[in-house]
């Protein structure tokens, strides 16, 4: 079955299938270059390898790359059906025409010659479309389940990455302080993914497309006679510099998108944190009735979204407003360019229409990388935040902290100073000893460094030297006044940072009514917002309930009884040293009703001095 196109339908199942591999053969070996290049050669090609590179190089490669390559052959797949519709139309087209002569002529054997012809087209197209649709879907479930992997690899590489040497804490303490990694982690992975595979393989596509419909415009093409000159292949040079040109153009009006988009993204962050921020500090401010300073932030804080955003609309208007009109120019200019012929009778109306329709998919590829250009602005602000989450991670790990050893059960401290990020000594050339049993009790006035010198030992704070020799992972436990309470279940809040699958329930029940909690011991299932359902003095208490569960050998509790009273200060002072006797306290705490549980008292004096001292027991 040849159709007036000169294609023979009946061969081009196996002519297709060696065009799609000799065609996805070498697109790979493109793909690949141009990718290894990329990566080198461009600033967002070293982010992007610097975010993602091991997930296409590792361990993860040999399923990774197969799968781009399947990626790759569905594209190639794809061209090959919009080159066999072009054909298809041609035939239509040519046998309309036919039919429209042989009636004119009262030819009838060429009559029924194009209406049969008419007739195998729309069966060819039938084909063509079913095979089209079928492809369109797989094509879909092939692409989201490589996103969907992707995103789950990048993801947790990305957390781990942010969570590792504590570096979602000590981000704060390099120069250019990270903003939103929320928003980083949540919105820019989901973005990255998405787009670099729309992105890389709609430019390989468009290659693709460009040389195959190239092949079919070489055939179709005249020459054209312009101020006396004749250029031969017309079609093919006109489409070319149309789109060279216009390209350009269009990348010069859309730079600025590029910082726009950034800026978008890094204000509505904010605005949305400041959100966020009012609704966990709601309390607070009903209490104050801070309403008109928390409104007049939000709304400052939404206008310069705002701002920006009127900034990318007119620019917007720009970049749009002349891709609009480069598309229309191009419906036309192929059809005014090719009638001449067509009235002559060089062309039948088939390839008219073909050619406008090769014309089309060429424009049309060729401009994807002119009208990409504002999803690619939106793409490298996303590589850019995700890249400087990154560094900022490096930096943050490579920042000093204290030396450390493990320990079975003493903590010593030999030569330990600490000072503020602005260089003010707090604490100069401190050494301690605790034994198992020892209870240690640190003084000093406000801001004498307490709470720094608690940072110091937990390695968190990077202005410190010295040594620290301590028990290892839950067996050293930091309290903080308000203990954080993780969201969820009850029972994981009691044992944080333990995992509470492997704990008794009855165990949890019982610490919980040792700490005065009774009346949380039947709702150890439930869950909620702990740390706002719970009073300050509750939380304290659950904080006890902890050391008494994990049973650290060593504990510190940083002015963790400041909201309870006396008398329950007392007793969960005691059902510690009791309970636990071999484990070493080391509390903060202003109040003197503390000092009567510990064995020494360390003062500071918040410029350097210290010195520590046994605490005499008064007489009770
Ligand atoms: N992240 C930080 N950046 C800058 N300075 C800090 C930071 N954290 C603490 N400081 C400063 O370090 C000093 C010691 O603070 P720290 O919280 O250790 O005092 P403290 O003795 O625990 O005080 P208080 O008894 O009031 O709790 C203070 O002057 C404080 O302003």
């Amino acid at each position: 079955m040849v159709g007036a196109s000169g294609i023979d339908w009946g061969q081009e199942l196996v002519t297709s299938l060696f065009w799609i591999l000799r065609a996805f053969a070498i697109s790979s070996v493109a793909f690949g270059i141009a990718a290894v290049l990329l990566a080198r050669y461009t600033r967002w090609g070293r982010q992007f390898w610097r975010i993602t590179g091991p997930y296409f190089s590792g361990r993860e490669a040999r399923i990774t790359l197969p799968f781009v390559a399947l990626l790759l052959l569905m594209m190639v797949f794809g061209v090959r059906m919009a080159v066999l519709f072009s054909y298809q139309g041609n035939d239509l087209y040519t046998a309309l025409q036919n039919a429209g002569s042989a009636l004119a002529g009262g030819d009838q054997a060429g009559l029924d010659a194009a209406v049969e012809a008419f007739w195998n087209s729309i069966i060819v197209f039938g084909v063509l479309a079913t095979i089209h649709v079928v492809r369109v879907l797989v094509n879909f479930y092939i692409s989201q389940a490589f996103d969907i992997r992707w995103r789950l690899w990048l993801n947790k590489h990305t957390i781990d990455h942010w969570l590792e040497g504590g570096a979602y804490y000590r981000n704060r303490f390099v120069d250019r302080t990270i903003d939103n990694p929320d928003q980083r982690i949540q919105q820019d992975i989901t973005a990255l993914v998405q787009t670099s595979r729309s992105l890389a393989i709609g430019a390989i596509g468009s290659m693709v497309t460009v040389v195959s419909f190239t092949m079919i415009l070489w055939e179709l093409s005249g020459p054209l006679t312009i101020l006396g000159v004749t250029i031969p292949r017309a079609m093919m040079f006109l489409v070319l510099g149309y789109v060279l040109v216009t390209t350009v153009v269009a990348f010069w009006i859309g730079r600025p998108l590029i910082r726009l988009n950034f800026l978008n993204e890094r204000l509505s962050a904010n605005f949305r944190y400041s959100l966020v921020r009012l609704r966990d500090t709601a309390e607070n401010v009903a209490f104050y009735r801070g309403e008109g300073v928390e409104r007049r932030g939000l709304l400052a804080r939404f206008a310069a979204v705002i701002r920006n955003y009127w900034n990318i609309v007119f620019r917007t208007l720009k970049f749009d407003g002349w891709n609009l009109t480069v598309n229309q120019t191009a419906v036309i200019f192929p059809i005014v360019i090719q009638a001449p012929r067509f009235f002559t009778g060089q062309i039948t109306l088939g390839d008219l229409t073909q050619t406008a329709r090769a014309f089309g998919e060429i424009h049309d590829s060729l401009s994807f990388f002119r009208e990409a250009y504002d999803i690619f602005a939106d793409y490298r602000a996303s590589l850019i935040r995700l890249d400087g989450l990154r560094m900022a991670n490096d930096r943050s790990r490579e920042l000093p902290r204290l030396a450390a050893s493990a320990t079975g059960s003493v903590l010593a401290v030999r030569g330990v100073s600490v000072s503020t990020p602005d260089g003010r000594t707090l604490i100069e050339g401190l050494d301690l000893d605790l034994e198992p049993g020892d209870a240690l009790v640190i003084k000093g006035p406000s801001g004498a460094g307490k709470t720094t010198l608690l940072r110091a030992l937990a390695r968190i704070w990077p202005f410190a030297t010295g040594e620290v020799r301590r028990p290892e992972g839950e067996q050293t436990l930091f309290l903080s006044q308000v203990p954080y309470l993780p969201l969820g279940g009850l029972r994981a809040a009691v044992a944080y940072p333990a995992d509470p699958g492997g704990i008794d329930d009855d165990r949890i029940r019982a610490v919980l009514r040792a700490v005065h909690l009774g009346h949380l011991a039947e709702r150890i299932e439930d869950e909620a917002d702990w740390s706002a359902v719970l009073s300050p003095g509750e939380q304290q208490r659950l904080g006890f309930a902890r050391v008494l569960l994990i049973r650290p050998a060593v504990v510190f509790l940083d002015e963790s009884t400041s909201a309870i009273d006396e008398g329950l200060e007392f007793s969960l002072y005691e059902l510690v040293r009791s309970e636990v006797p071999d484990t070493i306290v080391v509390s903060v705490a202003h109040r003197s009703t503390v000092d009567q549980h510990h064995t020494h008292r360390l003062v500071l004096d918040g410029e350097g001095g210290w010195r520590v001292e046994p605490v005499v027991a008064a007489p009770r």
